[in-house]
């Protein structure tokens, strides 16, 4: 009794454990294409009996399978160390009490530099900087050993630097890579002042907390519905807090990389907080750095982000960054909803006299009076707060959408083949996307969302990704916060970005437009005032694979948080997705 109680315990906690573990890999499909651990687990059996330290820190399952704890730092040294050894021959001895760098994330950001310099036709002899190095000296040894890059690479912390010029001594790269002991002021600017050398790019994956309280986990950053990380953050004080944190940090490279302009080609940091993103983009906007860009590094259940900047205009951050096969692509835009139209959607075509329906109904009088027999011509795009007639721009998020899987919020959920038609939501949503005004659209019967589908389907989703980034570039304009006009009315539309993987400013500058054409159908209404929005957030949809779409959203503003929850339900439900 006792022996099958203690089984029956452990086969649950096991059966958990597979499940964390699977979970833990949530995020290893949205990894860059050519991360050799996209689709490769490390193999703990196989490491295990290869390397005796490494097997120290695994233990198997009733099945025999072999875990890792993840909590223990001992055990992440190992792993990683493990890692570099069999993946890359790369021996490196890790200092405890410091820094453990986990080695997918490593590779995808030097693969995100790869592929920057690839799309800007930078080659030959390559030479980066990399800003704090850490113990490890990861990046330069692992983009040594791949690329031949050169790299110098700083480092402010004692242990730290002693211990990368170790690990570049024992793995015979002092050719190759040059360690640097700085103070702790500078990032870039002295380093590069005393030497003539010109840099293909820099990278860093800067302190990130602004105090030690933040380091401790007192005043944290991260919201209480995100679980637990689910490993143990090994970095010590000295490296890992610095004045204000990774924003600071990295703005003071923003201001420092104005004056050595393009003696670095490539100017990069990761971060570690999606929020430190805003305040960076709007310090480059600031200082008229407009070729920047940013990434998302996805790995195991961690995700970072990456930017870019660069005062070389040759240079060109990656639009596309796609396996070939995959195509992926991305559009992120505002949503701003005035009044709640998509609750009981079902009800009202049931019930087309009701009389929530009827109040709804008026609001016709902000709707189009253009007459026209064939309204599916009207289905409008969430597009820059622009509504684009479907068969005149072919702007149409459908396409991205009808092919296949739709993963919302970060769940990856099948869609019945073809039903997936965000156009239709779209027009039937009476929200402004990106707007101060609601743009009311012409609602179609429910018939006419097949005609609306068929014609769609005659264009490919890459042909209208690509016009839709033509409609940008050739506007040669910054999307945000554009005035564009119509009848006499304004529609303000705010941080288009249009992309593949990153949000870019790339090639976008502030421009006027008139709306005329791309809104011929519409007239718009502006008399709510902005502050009044029910709901205004972020909309990404990003097509990952050939037949698997992501929808996120995040809240920027509005009187009713809740109604985004709704919206994704409504976009889950229109879309016919099955869990
Ligand atoms: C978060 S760690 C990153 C270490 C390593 N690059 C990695 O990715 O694993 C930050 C590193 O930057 C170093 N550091 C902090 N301020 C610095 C500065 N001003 N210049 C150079 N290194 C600095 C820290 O000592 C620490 O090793």
């Amino acid at each position: 009794m006792r022996i099958r109680k203690t089984y029956g315990s452990r086969f649950v906690y096991n059966s958990f454990l597979k499940l964390f573990i699977e979970l833990t890999m949530a995020l290893n499909k949205f990894m860059h294409p050519r991360n050799k651990y996209k689709n490769k687990k490390a193999n703990f059996q196989y490491l295990a009996i290869k390397y005796p330290e490494f097997r120290k820190h695994v233990y198997p399952d009733v099945s025999g399978k072999l875990f890792l704890d993840f909590k223990n730092p001992d055990s992440l040294r190992q792993l990683s160390t493990t890692l570099m050894k069999e993946d890359f021959g790369l021996d490196v001895v890790l200092p405890p009490d410091r820094l453990v760098p986990t080695i997918p994330l490593r590779l995808n950001y030097i693969l995100w530099i790869e592929d920057i310099l690839k799309d800007s036709s930078v080659e030959g002899d390559i030479s980066g900087i990399d800003v704090g190095t850490g113990g490890s000296c990861v990046y330069p040894l692992l983009s040594a050993r791949m690329n031949k890059w050169r790299f110098l690479a700083t480092e402010l912390d004692d242990t730290n630097f002693t211990c990368a010029v170790k690990n570049v001594e024992r793995n015979q790269m002092t050719n190759l890579i040059q360690v640097q002991k700085v103070e702790k002021s500078v990032v870039l600017l002295d380093v590069l002042n005393t030497s003539a050398a010109t840099f293909t790019f820099c990278m860093c994956n800067p302190p990130f907390f602004m105090d030690n309280l933040e380091a401790q986990g007192i005043t944290n950053t991260r919201s209480d519905d995100r679980p637990e990380p689910h490993s143990v953050c090994t970095a010590s004080p000295t490296e890992s807090v610095a004045f204000g944190g990774e924003v600071e940090f990295v703005k003071k490279m923003i201001h420092e990389s104005l004056e050595l302009k393009t003696k670095v080609r490539v100017y990069t940091s990761m971060v570690g907080k999606k929020t430190s993103l805003s305040p960076l983009k709007e310090e480059l906007r600031k200082l008229k750095i407009l070729n920047f860009s940013t990434t998302e590094f996805c790995q195991g259940k961690t995700m970072r982000w990456g930017l870019g900047w660069s005062f070389d205009e040759t240079i060109k951050f990656p639009i596309k960054c796609e396996d070939k096969k995959s195509n992926e692509t991305k559009i992120s835009m505002v949503l701003t909803a005035y009044q709640n139209t998509w609750s009981n959607q079902r009800k009202k075509r049931r019930h087309p006299k009701d009389k929530q329906l009827q109040e709804h109904s008026s609001d016709t009088k902000y709707m189009n009076t253009n007459n026209s027999n064939d309204t599916t011509q009207y289905a409008a795009s969430l597009i820059a707060g622009e509504t684009f007639p479907v068969e005149k721009n072919q702007a149409n998020l459908t396409e991205i959408a009808h092919k296949g899987d739709i993963s919302v919020a970060g769940e990856t959920f099948p869609v019945e083949k073809n039903q997936a038609n965000l156009t239709e939501i779209a027009q039937k949503f009476d929200i402004s996307v990106a707007g101060n005004t609601p743009v009311k659209r012409k609602r179609k019967d429910s018939g006419s969302s097949n005609s609306l589908e068929a014609k769609i389907q005659k264009t490919e989703a890459n042909s209208q990704i690509s016009e839709i980034r033509e409609m940008i570039q050739n506007a040669d304009g910054s999307m945000d916060n554009i005035d564009t006009s119509m009848n006499g009315n304004k529609i303000k539309s705010e941080s288009i970005d249009l992309e593949a993987s990153s949000s870019s400013g790339v090639n976008i500058k502030r421009c006027e437009t008139t709306a005329e054409n791309l809104l011929p159908t519409l007239s718009v209404s502006n008399n709510q005032s902005e502050n009044s929005s029910l709901l205004k957030c972020n909309l990404f949809v990003k097509q990952i694979e050939d037949e698997m779409i992501s929808i996120e959203m995040s809240w920027i503003d509005g009187t009713c948080r809740e109604s985004m929850n709704q919206v994704l339900q409504y976009f889950k439900n229109k879309l016919k997705v099955s869990a």
